[in-house]
């Protein structure tokens, strides 16, 4: 047992969550506390990233550390426990936002440089894309992702049934993908028979050799893929689907994952709105390209920049742009009321939470009236579109899934040490020109893979190490085994990569006596069948996936079976024996902090925390043997158990229970069962006169926190608000706080 003061780790993040969070701090010092344990925080909201990147621009009082380098190199110690909320995963349009706000507040940080052109903006753009997209969560999760609904949450959505849309035999909607010339298409995996040290380059046409990465340090054992995407022949698929989409008078969506494939996605999304806008982008080429435009960030990007144009010029531009909409499918609608398409933002219809939304609403999205209708959904890349597809061919069939009746379906993922796409990031580019693309082995010269590629074409590298693997193989028989449940490894031998990966799914799983248990490698259509017949007949069937499907099936499950995936338990098993605790399985959710802002009720379900909370004071308790975690988590346990029978969950609806009142109720109920246990007498004696304290103020704390509602509040900016004015906003209740002091004496 080591001797340091037992420590949770809880993080500061963004939107949604970091709001609750200055709500839930107080609180669970008030339970923790008491039993020796301490809390500290660790900041790694975006604004704190954007600062820690430039201390050179700013003053001595407004620099700040890299708390998210610090927070990543805990993750590779034992004794780590970390509560991990959402974070964005910025786009360029947020993370332009988030500049501008902290220009404004007085923090001279360096402009994005859109298209940069000295060294030294090349510099800062270096500094600031390692920022963008998905930059936090690669970096911690150093382990696999168990996810999964506690039985108390699934009781929950038994009883307590959310609304799905019908399905009908009759709905138009479908899944789009391209058949051809994608990475599924283009991939060719190798296993590395030792330690190698590679280059990717590009020897052109020409006759150049163009070194893309100069040095990718690769272990024995590791998978690599050299994959790319044919610009050619996406284009035309687009071209042909927004036909079909015209022609059949359905609405054309695209889904995208533009935060977790920061860069493949982004030139993905961008090429879909060059095309729909084809006529007008051709018409006005030579002035996108001075106002330097770039629709990868969206239809956003050319609204902004046009603004600098005479009106007459601008009113030109977007009468082009309407005119594409006469020969082109309607777009559905993120905002019909604002007018916000589809194509406004790549952040703004993410792929994991936008295609289980779109499912649950009977295969309709917005269109442009606010009206609901079937909708062509283009996914590009059909190495995973083809589930949804799946799934809609099942809902077609069976109807919508009765949340009272269907089992269930956890998920073991791999995302440990960068797996898969996570580690892509630094090793995707746009071809400049014709070649062979090739991963060269720098000491030896051996080219390891080689495949020819056009201009603008998207190649990559993406790579998994041995170790984990190994360990998620672990982690899928340990659930299996504890759960008694199937266990199926999506993986499908056609996909070269995933044909690497079986041997060693096939190797490992050998370490282990499994002949009591049900595990099985399908590749994911049939896995998803095999899954979706059982989930129909009640039964649980744990989904063991590469870290894509991870992402996908841990929102897309859980919106079906919970109506949410914010009240799924989400652990990360550290590889180096710490533990990372997830808080749900959903995002930031940006439409909160509106409703927030413009009503004062924030709906943010605090249910990931509460049981992340539970799972953090469990494993230390186990770990480091501390019997007051233990039934600290116990008691905390119960009372969720408590929160969810009593349906103190917060309400969508202003006026109604919110985030703030829930957290009361928790507060409430865990302080009962710790005064009603004996296992332990001090604990009991601490914390009886806070339970007391609590019911006796019911009535008033509730309705305080009822008061500030329905009116607009101001939370001093988005991204970087400040503490004062978060903890003002979120802890309005006098009582409460005054409750909350006593007890902490
Ligand atoms: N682990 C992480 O760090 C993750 C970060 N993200 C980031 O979050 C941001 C938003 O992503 P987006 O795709 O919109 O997904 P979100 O999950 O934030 O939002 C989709 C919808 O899910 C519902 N939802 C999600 N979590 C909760 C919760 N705790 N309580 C109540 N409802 C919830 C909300 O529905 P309703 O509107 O009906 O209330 C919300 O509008 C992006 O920046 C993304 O990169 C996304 C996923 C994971
Ligand atoms: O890292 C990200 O951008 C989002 C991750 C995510 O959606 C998830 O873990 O479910
Ligand atoms: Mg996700």
């Amino acid at each position: 047992m080591s001797n340091k003061q037992p420590t949770i780790i809880y993080t500061l993040t963004d939107e949604a969550p970091l709001l609750a969070t200055y709500a839930f701090l107080p609180i669970m010092r008030s339970f923790i506390e008491p039993a020796g344990i301490k809390i500290t925080t660790s900041d790694i909201s975006l604004s704190s990233r954007v600062l820690a990147a430039f201390p050179e621009f700013l003053t001595e009082a407004q620099r700040v550390p890299d708390e998210l380098a610090a927070l990543g190199k805990l993750t590779l110690l034992p004794d780590t426990n970390i509560i991990k909320l959402p974070n964005i995963s910025a786009s360029v349009p947020q993370l332009l936002a988030a500049i501008k706000e902290l220009q404004g507040k007085g923090y001279k940080i360096p402009d994005f440089p859109e298209l940069p052109k000295t060294e030294e903006d090349k510099a800062i753009r270096t500094r600031y894309s390692k920022i963008l997209g998905s930059a936090v969560n690669p970096v911690l999760r150093e382990g696999n992702s168990d996810r999964r609904a506690p039985k108390a949450v699934k009781e929950y959505a038994r009883k307590h049934p959310h609304s799905m849309s019908k399905w009908s035999m009759a709905s138009r909607t479908h899944v789009a993908h391209m058949r051809d010339g994608d990475f599924y298409h283009d991939e060719v995996s190798i296993t590395l028979d030792r330690a190698r040290n590679v280059r990717m380059e590009l020897v052109t046409k020409s006759g150049k050799t163009l070194v893309l990465k100069p040095e990718v340090k690769l272990l024995n054992g590791e998978i690599i893929d050299s994959m790319f995407m044919s610009k050619k022949a996406l284009c035309e698929f687009y071209e042909e689907q927004m036909e079909d989409a015209r022609q059949t008078g359905l609405l054309f969506s695209l889904h995208v994952k533009a935060t977790m494939m920061k860069v493949s996605h982004p030139i993905v999304f961008g090429h879909c709105v060059k095309i729909f806008y084809k006529d007008a982008f051709a018409k006005h080429a030579k002035t996108f390209e001075d106002l330097g435009i770039n629709v990868n960030n969206g239809m956003v990007d050319l609204y902004t920049k046009i603004e600098k144009l005479s009106s007459g010029e601008k009113e030109e531009i977007i009468r082009d742009l309407h005119a594409c909409h006469e020969h082109r499918p309607s777009l559905a609608m993120v905002d019909s009321a604002k007018g916000i398409t589809n194509f406004h933002s790549p952040s703004d219809v993410i792929v994991d939470a936008s295609m289980p939304a779109m499912i649950r609403s009977g295969g309709k999205m917005y269109g442009a009236d606010g009206r609901q209708y079937d909708c062509k959904a283009v996914m590009p890349e059909s190495t995973f579109s083809r589930i949804y597809q799946e799934m809609i061919n099942f809902c077609k069939t069976h109807g919508a899934f009765d949340p009272r009746t269907i089992g269930s379906v956890p998920n073991v993922g791999l995302m440990a040490q960068q797996a898969e796409e996570y580690g892509s990031h630094d090793k995707t580019f746009e071809i400049p020109e014709d070649g062979a693309a090739r991963f060269v082995d720098n000491e030896t010269g051996e080219v390891l893979t080689e495949q020819n590629v056009e201009t603008g074409d998207i190649w990559r590298m993406c790579q998994v190490k041995d170790e984990p693997i190994r360990d998620w193989v672990k982690l899928a028989v340990t659930r299996a085994r504890n759960s008694n449940t199937p266990a199926v490894f999506w993986l499908d031998a056609f996909r070269p990569h995933e044909h690497e990966v079986i041997q060693k799914v096939v190797k490992y799983v050998q370490e282990y006596d499994i002949k009591d248990l049900k595990i099985e490698i399908m590749s994911q259509v049939r896995a998803m069948r095999y899954t979706l017949e059982r989930l129909v007949r009640g039964k649980d069937t744990i989904s063991v996936t590469g870290n894509i499907l991870r992402d996908y099936l841990t929102d897309l499950f859980p919106i079906m079976e919970l109506g949410t995936s914010a009240k799924m338990l989400s652990i990360v098993p550290l590889m180096a024996g710490g533990g990372m605790y997830e808080t749900g399985a959903g995002g930031s959710a940006p439409k909160h902090v509106k409703q927030l802002t413009e009503e004062n009720h924030l709906r943010w379900d605090s249910l990931g925390e509460f049981l992340a909370l539970g799972a953090s004071l469990e494993d230390m308790g186990c770990k480091t043997d501390n019997a007051q975690a233990k039934l600290l988590a116990k008691t905390l346990d119960a009372a969720v158990g408590k929160l969810l029978d009593n349906n103190k969950n917060p309400s969508p609806k202003t006026g109604e229970l919110d985030n703030r009142g829930s957290q009361f109720y928790l507060a409430m109920y865990w302080s009962q069962e710790l005064a009603a246990q004996s296992e332990d007498k001090t604990l009991q004696a601490r914390f009886a006169p806070l339970a007391k304290a609590l019911a006796d103020n019911e009535k008033a704390i509730v309705a305080e926190l009822a008061e500030v509602q329905g009116k607009p509040v101001d939370i001093n900016g988005y991204y970087a608000s400040d503490s004062e004015t978060l903890q003002k906003v979120m802890r309005p209740s006098k009582t409460l706080n005054a409750v909350l002091a006593a007890a902490n004496g």
